[in-house]
């Protein structure tokens, strides 16, 4: 309950502790220290509305995570839609909403997700909207009449059209009708806003565009298998080493970034590797712009700036549904005011950098009012101590008059609780004269122990009004004078005090766009600070694009995840021949590397299609288009199929897509069942590609399958090189170099392998002896017979012993006989 009063007591009479003290701290302009923890976790939902008609796809969705919608202006995708099954993968809908009058293939498409994904507990759900609701003419009335916060009130009608128009493609139809369809499914279900009143509607922070051209198209096998991601629950192999709180996993190195919205645009970037050179050599200019010793420090200081920038759509979102929290002002202002440092450090940078000209430009100066207004408006002190918006003194006469009021109360209410004191009973030992918001002014007396029944509490000429933590309240003539005189002073200070907040509210957020602005630059400057600190502690280098060479060519390449857990890691390259050598078959002893180079090729790929440093010394990537892999992963086994059917999956994939410019590394394809069956498919599938001539992608196969080559499978010709790993005989023992080179491995060296991995002697030289049998085409002889032969020889012998045995004879000792000379015998038997 909350109070404010005093305590007088009969002897000695003194306020009782608190009394005479305001009970609103003075007012600062000082941030209260400690920053509020804003980022609670929300569970984001993605609504996605798609339209396709005659080729094209129209998408636009909904993320909740920041009140935006995003679309697609109007692309092309075939028949097949997997452009739309692209981003499908990527965002994972909640809802996929579309049209109840859909061509047949957007039928197919959609009924085949629904029965794929039975499983799966986060099957989107299909909603099937009546088609009037993506009429062309509707879907724009829709857009141009909604109540966007980012748009300022002050706006006129046509400028509002001329706006929204600079933001929305008109001219794509299909687009268009998404985003009308995907409006009247947000109203209609009220995402986010479902408890709210009526008249709340679904807030929109922004529209923003994605594009999906140019980009790489990587599986989620590829993802796995090549350990660019990895779920949080698995276990982190080398947190003790760097600290890290990821898994091993390429995307857990690489994010160093500050804030959430740099690691959500990192992971995006991850998703969508792009071949867009312009797009991956900004990139690259801003991480060797900071890779620069003497940038170091700046490097540093804008790393701890970004640490300061916050979820801002969050709180724009709470503001739009006045559900703003006294943190989310420290916040704002935090974010605001580093937004401008950041500005401000960009201004000193080269404009030649289009990132830094951009926050320079764009961070304008409507942050400085945001920040100005907040940091005059809000007394955070106050605020944080009444757990409400307060404001400073000096914003309003009215408030602050009733405050001082406030302020003066306890000594004064000190000296009408003496006076009451002075005319109730004297058996009374102290009374004080408290306030309770909404209640208003009462007499507090202590109850004493001759009050038992509800009857004793009746005092005459006060009105008995409750019983509290052993107090006694009641309202007297003079504490309804005082209810007359002050009124309920509490609550109108909270009221005013509210309706500023909402008018600081809307003033920032007809200023959002701004906001969003400083969100989407400041996450993009985190990514490219967090790349480059990787760069810097890895000892990467910046990879060269050409779109004439075809594949990839790399000097002293490292596994950026191996390099990090090996004591000593052995770099290795890839040599390009453009149209010749096409197909890379990698033999090689068991654990030699093969698999560990192929994955880094693979990897070193796609951080340059990212827009990363690379772990090489050099690394020109041509104009690759795609990366399949045939690599086993454990998660594989998950999706409930037979080893054997994820190769032939995987392996068809790659056949039925990949062109010249595709990468594709296949690692033991054919294992997973009978060896010559694996072996005929594998040459197959290489036969294949080497048909197509120079349209072959670049492949890389590493394989255990020797007879690949001694059976000579595969025509000879300009389009195969074969590789192997580096390795000599010491004695009995193998060494590995893990060095690529040209030839042929000669043997697998399994039992070696064999006894690294601890398999008993007795069973590695059985293996090796039936290894030696086959190949010599001798006949094997199964083990257990080989076991009753000797069985049959024992018994001989024992037999032998008894018919040898003397009864007659008195030395013999028949304990000695049967424990020394039958039961070692007999247990060799058994
Ligand atoms: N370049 C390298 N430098 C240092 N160590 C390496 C290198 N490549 C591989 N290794 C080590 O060798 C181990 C085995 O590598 P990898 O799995 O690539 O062998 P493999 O030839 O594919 O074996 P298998 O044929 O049995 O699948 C790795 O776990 C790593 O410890």
């Amino acid at each position: 309950m909350a109070s404010l009063g005093a305590t007088p007591g009969r002897t000695p009479q003194r306020p009782a502790p608190g009394a005479g003290s305001a009970s609103f701290p003075v007012p600062t302009p000082v941030l209260a220290p400690g920053d509020a923890e804003d980022d609670e976790e929300e569970p984001v939902e993605i609504h996605l509305c798609v339209l396709w008609n005659s080729g094209y796809l129209g998408i636009a969705y909904y993320d909740t995570s920041d009140s935006t919608i995003y679309f697609m202006p109007d692309a092309p995708d075939h028949e097949t839609l997997k452009l739309l099954q692209r981003v499908l993968d990527e965002i994972n809908p909640r809802s996929i909403v579309t049209s109840a009058k859909q061509d047949e293939n957007m039928t197919q498409f959609l009924g085949k997700l629904a029965s794929q994904e039975q499983t799966e507990p986060k099957r989107p759900e299909i909603v099937f909207l009546p088609s009037v609701d993506f009429g062309l003419e509707i879907s724009k009335q829709r857009l141009l009449s909604g109540n966007y916060s980012f748009i300022p009130d002050s706006m006129t009608a046509t400028e509002k059209i001329l706006f929204l128009s600079s933001i929305i493609p008109f001219d794509c139809l299909l687009t268009v009708r998404a985003l009308g369809g995907l409006l009247k499914f947000l109203n209609r279900r009220r995402i986010g806003v479902e408890l709210e009143e009526c008249n709340v509607s679904v807030p929109i922070l922004g529209f923003k565009k994605f594009v999906l051209t140019h980009l790489v198209s990587i599986d989620q096998d590829t993802y796995s298998v090549l350990q660019i991601f990895k779920s949080e629950s698995h276990p982190s192999v080398y947190k003790v080493a760097t600290g890290l709180k990821e898994g091993l996993s390429l995307f857990g190195i690489l994010n160093r970034c500050r804030c959430k919205w740099g690691e959500k645009l990192l992971r995006l970037w991850f998703t969508r590797p792009t071949r867009d050179l312009g797009e991956l050599n900004s990139r690259l200019d801003v991480i060797q712009f900071f890779l620069l010793p003497q940038n170091l420090e700046m490097a540093q200081m804008l790393h701890r700036l970004l640490g300061h920038i916050k979820n801002v759509p969050l709180i724009l979102k709470r503001m739009k549904l006045s559900h703003t929290k006294v943190s989310d002002w420290q916040v704002l202002y935090k974010t605001v005011y580093s937004a401008l440092g950041l500005r401000d450090a960009c201004r000193s940078l080269p404009q030649s950098i289009q990132l830094f000209q951009d926050i320079a430009q764009e961070f304008s100066d409507d942050l400085h009012h945001v920040a100005s207004l907040i940091g005059k408006v809000v007394d955070f002190e106050g605020s944080l101590a009444e757990n409400r918006f307060t404001v400073l003194p000096n914003i309003d006469p009215e408030i602050d008059e009733k405050k001082r009021k406030l302020m003066g109360l306890p000594s004064f209410l000190t000296e009408v609780a003496r006076k009451e004191l002075e005319t109730l009973d004297f058996r009374i030992p102290s009374c004080s004269v408290i306030y309770i918001p909404l209640i208003g002014f009462l007499l507090s007396i202590p109850r004493l122990p001759s009050m038992v029944e509800a009857s004793d509490f009746e005092i005459e000429g006060l009105d008995f009004m409750f019983l509290s933590e052993e107090k006694l309240h009641y309202r007297s003539a003079r504490t309804k004078e005082l209810d007359a005189l002050l009124g309920d002073l509490h609550c109108e200070i909270r009221d005013q005090e509210t309706l500023l907040m909402h008018q600081l509210q809307c003033q920032i957020l007809a200023r959002a766009a701004v906001l969003t602005r400083v969100l989407d630059l400041a996450s993009r400057l985190d990514v490219l600070l967090a790349l480059a600190s990787a760069a810097r502690d890895y000892g990467y280098s910046r990879p060269r694009y050409s779109s004439r060479l075809l594949g990839v060519q790399i000097q002293n390449g490292r596994h950026p995840l191996m390099e990090l857990c090996a004591r000593t890691f052995v770099p290795n390259s890839v040599e390009c021949a453009g149209d010749k050598e096409r197909i890379r078959v990698i033999t090689g002893p068991n654990s030699s590397g093969k698999s560990i180079y192929l994955k880094q090729v693979g990897l070193i790929t796609f951080m340059a299609l990212v827009g990363s440093f690379v772990p090489a010394e050099e690394a020109e990537i041509g104009a690759v288009d795609a990366i399949f892999t045939r690599i086993h992963s454990c998660e594989s086994i998950s999706l409930g199929l037979s080893t054997f059917m994820i190769d032939l999956n995987q392996v068809a994939k790659a056949v039925n897509n990949a062109t010249e410019k595709s990468l594709v590394l296949i690692d033991e394809f054919g294992k997973g069942t009978n060896t010559v069956d694996g072996l005929a498919l594998l040459a197959a599938v290489l036969r294949h590609w080497l048909a197509r001539g120079p349209q072959c992608p670049q492949i890389f196969v590493a394989t255990n399958f020797l007879s690949l080559v001694q059976l000579q499978l595969l025509p000879q010709g300009p389009l195969i090189k074969y590789l192997t790993m580096e390795t000599c005989e010491d004695g009995d023992d193998l060494v590995f170099f893990y060095k690529i080179c040209e030839g042929v491995a000669n043997a697998s060296h399994a039992s070696h392998t064999a006894a690294q991995a601890g398999l008993p002697d007795r069973l590695i030289a059985r293996g090796k002896e039936v290894s030696d049998l086959i190949r010599s085409g001798k006949p094997i002889k199964p083990v257990k017979e080989l076991l009753k032969q000797t069985q049959m020889e024992n018994c001989q012998t024992l037999v032998d012993k008894f018919l040898k045995l003397d009864l007659e004879d008195p030395d013999l000792d028949l304990d000695i006989f049967m424990s020394q000379e039958v039961l070692p015998v007999a247990t060799s038997i058994l």
